[in-house]
C-alpha cells in the first residue's frame, strides 16, 4: 500500500485500516459550529416524524382545506424579486430623486411609502367630487318592436317537469328534517335561515330529482346543493368506500372554495371531501382519489386526467352530478371535456345544474340529459342583487385612451379598499398592477398568466385586507365570494350581459350593500342598452372631474419610463427562468431517463390541438394586432383600450355567430316524452289537393279569376284575357249550372273553403 502511495496512486481501504467517518451532511453543516448542528440534526428528526400524530379518522376542523391549505399544494416558483418589490424600488428611486430635486433632507426618505400615499389622498380629497346623476329609462317608442341585436330568436327550451319559482319564506333547516351533524355544522357557520334558492331547492334536491336552478349572485346557491348531497351521504353504506358525488366547477379558485364549504358543512359527519383540481400537487390528489372520497370537488382537465391515470379512481358509482356554474361548464370551452365525464359517469345518477344566469335552453343543456328535471328559478337570469348600485362612465369617442386615468382616479380616491377591478385581457392587467402599484396603490393582480401559487396568494391577500385592490380578469368574475367586497369596477364593458351578471356579482352579496361602476365608450353603448333594459333598480350615471382624469392622465405619463424598465427587467427574467427551466428538463431527462412517464388524454394530440385552435378568438385578431405593431413602434393608451375592445367585439360576434348557427339536431331530453311534441307527419300534396284546400287570400283571389293569362297561354286557352266575373278557368266545368249565380257575393269564400 504504501509503494502505491509513494507512486502517487490512490489506495483503496484495506481490512485493518481503521476509518474515521464523516457524518451525512452538507459541507455548509460542517462548518457551522457543534451545538448548532446538533440542534439542526434534532430538528430534523422532529421533521420527519411528528411524535405526537395519532391515526384518526376524526376530522380536525381547525385543518379545514381552505386557501392555506390548498397554497401548500401549489408548487412555488423562485423569484429573483417580486413585482411589488421591483415597485417599492423604482418608487424609492423616484422619491430620491425628488427629493434631491427639491434640496429636500435626505433622511426622511427612506420609510416614505406610507407617507406618501396618505399625501397622495388628502390631496386628492380636496379635489372635485365626481357628480352623479340617476340614469332614467328610455321610453319605447311606439311602434319600434324592432328586437335589438341581442334579443334572441325564437329558442327551444327545456321541457322541465315541474316549475318551482316560489318557496316557503318562513321555512328553517329543521322543517327540512336536516340530520343533526349537519344542523350543527350550519350553526358553525352562522347559517341560521335558508336562503330563498336554499328553501326552494333543498327539499327537491334530497328527493333525488334532477334539477335546474337559478338564483342571483352571492344568494347561497353552494349551500342549496352541498347541503342535500351531504343529508343523502349520511344514510350511504359505509361498508365499502365509494366516489358517490361529482361536483364540478370551472375554475380553481372557486373549487377550493367549494371544497373549503364542503368540509364546514360536513365537520361533524364522517364525509370525506376530495379536491382535483389543476395547479395543485397531482400526487398528493391521486393518493386521496385512491381512497375513494365520498364526494370530489373538480375542474374538467384535472378529472379527466385522474380518470386517464390515476390507477382505481372512476365515475362508475356516481349518484349526484353537480355542475356549478352550469351554464360556463357546458359552453364550448369545456363541451369536449364534459362530453368525455359524463360518457364515464354513471347513467342512473341525480343531476342538478346551477347558476345565476341558468340557461333553459336545449341546446345548451344537451350534454346532461336531464330526467324529468324540476326548473327553481328564483330569479331571471338577467337579475342582479338588488342590493347592488350600479354606476357607468361615459367614455366620450376622443377620450378612449383615458380609461386608465380613470380607474387611477377612482381606485385611488373614491374606491381605496375591497375593491376589484376587472379587466379583459391579462397583459393590461399585469400594466395596471404596476401603473397603480407606482401610483402608491396597493394593488395585487389575478389572472391566468401567474402560477398557482400566485394566484392563491394573490386572493388570500385580497380576503385578508393585505391588497386593497384587485385587479382580475374574467378568471375571477364567477363565484368567488370574497366578504366584504365594496366595489366592482370594470375597465371596459363586460362582453355579454351574463359576464355582466357575474362581474359585478362579486359584490353586494348575501344581502349585503355593494357598488358597480363600469366605463363605457361609444363601442360599447350596445350593451349597455342591454344592462338598462334588464334593470330592476335604478342606474347611476357617475361623471368624473376632467381636472381629475387629467392629472392622473399626466401623473401615467411620467411614469411611462418607469413602467417600460420595469416590463423589461420582467422580462429579463422571464427568459432566463426559461433557459434554467430548459436546463432542469434535460438534466432530469439524463438522471432519470426511465422516469419520463406521459400522462394519457382522452384526444389525441391534433385534436387537442384542433380543439384549441378552434377556440381562440380569430385569426382576425393576431393579424389586426400584428398590423397595429408594425404600423406604430410606440403603444399609445388609446390602442391598449382598443385591444381590450377588439377583445370583446370578437368575443360578442363568436356567440352571436353561435346564435345565428342551425338548430343542430335534438340530443336533449332522450327522456322528455317526446309524444306531446311530435308532429303529425306531413302527408304530401299534391298540387291539386294544394289548390282545392288553399284557403289563403290569394289562392281565392286566383279561384276567383281564373287562369292568368300566362297560364291560359299555357293551356292552349283563348288568348283573350278572362273577364271579371266569368267562372272560366280550370274549375269552370264544376262552377257551372244553375247555382253559378249563388258563387258570387258575400258565400264565395265560404263556398270555395268547403270545396
Ligand atoms: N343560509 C345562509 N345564511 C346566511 N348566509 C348564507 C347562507 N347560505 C349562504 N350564505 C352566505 O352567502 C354567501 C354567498 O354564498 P354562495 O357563494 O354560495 O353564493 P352563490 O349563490 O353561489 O353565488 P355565485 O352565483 O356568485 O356563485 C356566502 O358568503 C355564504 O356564506
Amino acid at each position: 500500500m504504501a509503494e502505491l502511495r509513494k507512486l502517487g496512486f490512490i489506495a483503496t481501504i484495506e481490512e485493518n485500516d481503521s476509518l474515521h467517518l464523516a457524518p451525512e451532511s452538507s459541507s455548509s453543516e460542517d462548518e457551522a459550529p457543534a451545538g448548532e448542528k446538533v440542534k439542526k440534526k434534532k430538528k430534523s428528526k422532529i421533521n420527519s416524524f411528528n411524535q405526537s400524530f395519532s391515526f384518526t379518522d376524526q376530522f380536525d376542523p381547525q385543518s379545514a382545506f381552505n386557501f392555506d391549505h390548498a397554497l401548500k399544494f401549489a408548487k412555488r416558483k423562485r423569484e429573483p424579486s417580486t413585482l411589488d418589490e421591483k415597485i417599492a424600488k423604482v418608487r424609492k428611486r423616484n422619491k430620491k430623486e425628488k427629493s434631491a430635486d427639491d434640496d429636500e433632507d435626505q433622511v426622511n426618505v427612506e420609510n416614505s411609502d406610507d407617507e406618501e400615499i396618505e399625501e397622495e389622498e388628502s390631496s386628492d380629497e380636496e379635489m372635485t367630487a365626481d357628480s352623479i346623476r340617476t340614469k332614467e329609462k328610455k321610453k319605447k317608442k311606439k311602434g319600434k318592436n324592432k328586437k335589438t341585436d341581442f334579443e334572441e330568436e325564437e329558442k327551444e327550451l327545456v321541457e322541465f317537469s315541474e316549475t318551482i319559482d316560489n318557496y316557503d319564506e318562513k321555512a328553517t333547516f329543521q322543517d327540512m328534517n336536516v340530520s343533526r351533524p349537519i344542523m350543527k355544522g350550519l350553526s358553525r357557520m352562522n347559517f341560521a335561515k335558508p336562503t330563498p334558492i336554499q328553501a326552494a331547492t333543498i327539499p327537491v334536491a334530497l328527493l333525488g330529482r334532477d334539477l335546474c336552478a337559478c338564483a342571483v349572485t352571492g344568494s347561497g346557491k353552494t349551500v342549496a346543493f352541498m347541503l342535500p348531497i351531504l343529508e343523502r351521504l349520511l344514510y350511504r353504506p359505509k361498508n365499502t368506500a365509494v366516489t358517490r358525488v361529482l361536483v364540478l366547477v370551472p375554475t380553481r379558485e372557486l373549487a377550493v372554495q367549494v371544497h373549503t364549504v364542503a368540509r364546514q358543512l360536513s365537520q361533524f359527519t364522517n364525509v370525506e371531501c376530495c379536491l382535483a383540481v389543476g395547479g395543485l400537487d397531482l400526487k398528493a390528489q391521486e393518493a386521496a382519489l385512491r381512497l375513494s372520497p365520498d364526494v370530489v370537488i373538480a375542474t374538467p382537465g384535472r378529472l379527466i386526467d385522474h380518470l386517464q391515470n390515476s390507477p382505481n379512481f372512476t365515475l362508475r358509482n356516481i349518484e349526484i352530478l353537480v355542475l356549478d356554474e352550469a351554464d360556463r361548464m357546458l359552453d364550448e370551452y369545456f363541451a369536449e371535456q364534459m362530453k368525455e365525464i359524463i360518457r364515464q359517469s354513471s347513467q342512473t345518477r341525480q343531476t342538478m345544474l346551477f347558476s345565476a344566469t341558468m340557461t333553459e335552453e336545449v341546446k345548451d343543456l344537451a350534454a346532461v340529459s336531464l330526467k324529468n328535471p324540476v326548473k327553481i328559478f328564483i330569479n331571471q337570469s338577467t337579475d342582479t342583487a338588488l342590493s347592488l348600485r350600479q354606476e357607468f362612465v361615459r367614455i366620450r369617442a376622443n377620450r378612449e385612451g383615458e380609461r386608465e386615468a380613470i380607474i387611477a382616479g377612482l381606485v385611488a380616491r373614491t374606491f381605496r379598499d375591497h375593491c376589484i377591478v376587472f379587466i379583459q385581457t391579462k397583459k393590461q392587467a399585469h400594466r395596471m398592477h404596476i401603473v397603480l402599484g407606482l401610483l402608491g396603490v396597493n394593488v395585487g393582480e389575478l389572472h391566468g398568466n401567474l402560477s398557482q401559487a400566485q394566484r392563491l396568494e394573490s386572493l388570500k391577500m385580497f380576503k385578508e385586507g393585505l391588497i386593497d385592490v384587485l385587479l382580475a380578469t374574467d378568471l375571477a368574475a364567477r363565484g368567488l365570494d370574497i366578504e366584504g367586497v365594496k366595489t366592482v369596477i370594470n375597465f371596459t364593458m363586460p362582453n355579454s350581459l351574463k359576464h355582466y351578471v357575474h362581474r359585478v356579482g362579486r359584490t353586494a352579496r348575501a344581502g349585503k350593500k355593494g357598488r358597480s361602476v363600469t366605463l363605457v365608450g361609444e363601442q360599447e353603448r350596445k350593451m349597455l342598452k342591454e344592462v338598462v333594459k334588464h334593470a330592476k333598480t335604478p342606474l347611476k350615471t357617475r361623471v368624473i372631474p376632467q381636472e381629475v382624469i387629467g392629472k392622473y392622465r399626466d401623473k401615467i405619463a411620467k411614469l411611462e419610463l418607469d413602467v417600460k424598465e420595469i416590463e423589461w427587467t420582467e422580462q429579463e427574467e422571464k427568459e432566463m427562468r426559461a433557459t434554467e427551466n430548459q436546463i432542469n428538463k434535460a438534466n432530469n431527462l439524463l438522471e432519470n431517463p426511465g422516469d419520463q412517464h406521459k400522462r394519457d388524454w382522452f384526444q389525441t394530440h391534433k385534436q387537442r390541438m384542433q380543439e384549441q385552435a378552434d377556440l381562440r378568438l380569430g385569426e382576425f385578431s393576431l393579424s389586426k394586432k400584428r398590423n397595429m405593431k408594425k404600423e406604430k413602434k410606440v403603444v399609445t393608451a388609446e390602442d391598449r383600450v382598443n385591444n381590450e375592445l377588439l377583445k370583446s367585439e370578437l368575443y360578442a360576434a363568436r356567440m352571436a355567430k353561435k346564435e345565428r348557427k342551425p338548430k343542430k339536431m335534438r340530443a336533449f331530453g332522450e327522456h322528455i316524452d317526446k309524444s306531446k311534441k311530435k308532429k303529425k307527419p306531413k302527408i304530401k300534396k299534391s298540387a291539386f289537393d294544394d289548390e282545392l284546400t288553399s284557403t289563403s287570400r290569394t289562392a281565392l283571389k286566383k279561384f276567383r279569376a281564373g287562369p292568368s293569362y300566362q297560364e291560359r297561354k299555357e293551356l292552349g286557352m283563348a288568348a283573350k284575357k278572362p273577364i271579371r266575373g266569368k267562372q272560366s278557368g280550370p274549375n269552370r266545368g264544376k262552377q257551372s249550372g244553375p247555382n253559378r249565380g249563388k258563387q258570387s257575393g258575400p258565400d264565395r269564400g265560404k263556398q270555395s273553403k268547403r270545396r
